[in-house]
């Protein structure tokens, strides 16, 4: 029946630095604008583009796309924990939609979404079972990526897909943009490291988790002091983003190269996939227009912050 579009990047450290009080002003204003938005939108259901950090899909077998018909949170970085509210048949409706257009995309019946799924609705709902909430994981941490071109596609097929639905259909993405914090790699990770990337040994342990995410947290304040190692952020690599997606033509991005992503953007930068995923499928329903757009690099979240809302031209 109809679309609307929320993106937004997602931080964790959120939730554990100090902003400098301009900057937390203006992202209370972006967050009121998403619930706002939201609230007078009034979805029937959402569907939600989101990464994983290895907290859900290891690389014991590693998937560029993901369904999940039913799906629990992990409850990383004290965001909520516990069961999503999905709605099976509409999830099902999807993946059988996406793959029938030759777009492979995985299912779950029992996924794992971390803060990078949920933290969207943390913001607006301040409950991550508001509403019913089907989750598509979209692979932005784990070499090697899907080309955008792929990602572009299985946007457009839920798309098209959903305009038949009689639902009203929250698209959300959670993620980017340039950014680099310190999730282990494959590439240089060490053999304990290579275990947790592989998700052997089951959960982390609490102290494991402790000292993981601590890790992120110091990096953040050290980002922010202008002694950290991470990759810098890059503000007109996201503003050219934010443009093409603004600009409803999104075949641009076919061209990017994931490698190049990487040394320009940082090598979370994938996590723009969602983005792009969310922006096709609103236009596989029609022209859209850009309603709201915020945007600042933000350190101390180590984040191309930006947060936009789209609906229907
Ligand atoms: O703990 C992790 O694995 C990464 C945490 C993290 C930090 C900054 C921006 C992000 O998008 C993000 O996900
Ligand atoms: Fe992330």
């Amino acid at each position: 029946m109809t679309l609307a579009l929320l993106a937004t990047s997602h931080s964790p450290l959120l939730d554990h630095v100090d902003l400098p009080a301009d900057v937390s002003g203006e992202l209370t204003e972006a967050f009121a604008q998403a619930r706002a938005f939201v609230h007078d939108f009034d979805p029937d259901v959402v569907v939600n583009f989101g990464p994983d950090h290895y907290n859900g899909f290891f690389y014991r077998l590693m998937p560029p796309f993901c369904i999940g018909y039913a799906a629990e949170s992990i409850g990383d970085y004290g965001s909520q924990a516990g069961p999503l509210n999905v709605p099976e048949d509409i999830a099902r409706g999807i993946a059988e939609a996406v793959i029938a257009e030759g777009v492979d995309l995985a299912v779950s019946l029992d996924m794992q979404v971390d803060h990078g799924a949920v933290q969207p609705m943390e913001i607006v709902y301040g409950d991550i079972t508001a509403k019913p909430f089907v989750p598509i994981f979209m692979n932005s941490v784990a070499p090697p990526f899907t080309p955008l071109a792929r990602v572009r596609r299985l946007g457009e097929a839920a798309g098209r897909h959903l305009a038949t639905l009689d639902r009203k259909v929250l698209l959300i993405a959670s993620g980017g943009l340039s950014h680099d914090p310190p999730v282990p790699r494959l590439s240089n990770a060490t053999a304990d490291q290579r275990r947790m990337l592989m998700g052997e040994g089951g959960p982390l342990t609490p102290e494991a988790r402790e000292a993981r995410q601590q890790r992120v947290i110091s990096a953040a304040r050290e980002f922010a002091a202008g002694t950290a190692t991470i990759q810098d952020l890059a503000p007109e690599w996201d503003r050219e983003l934010l443009r093409i997606l603004a600009s409803g033509d999104l075949s641009p991005f076919d061209a990017w190269d994931p490698g190049e992503m990487t040394r320009i953007a940082g090598n979370s930068s994938h996590e723009v996939r969602t983005w792009i995923a969310a922006y096709a499928a609103l236009g596989a329903a029609g022209p859209y227009s850009v309603r709201y757009s915020y945007y600042r690099p933000i350190r101390e979240l180590i984040a191309g912050f930006a947060l936009t809302t789209a609906t229907p031209a």
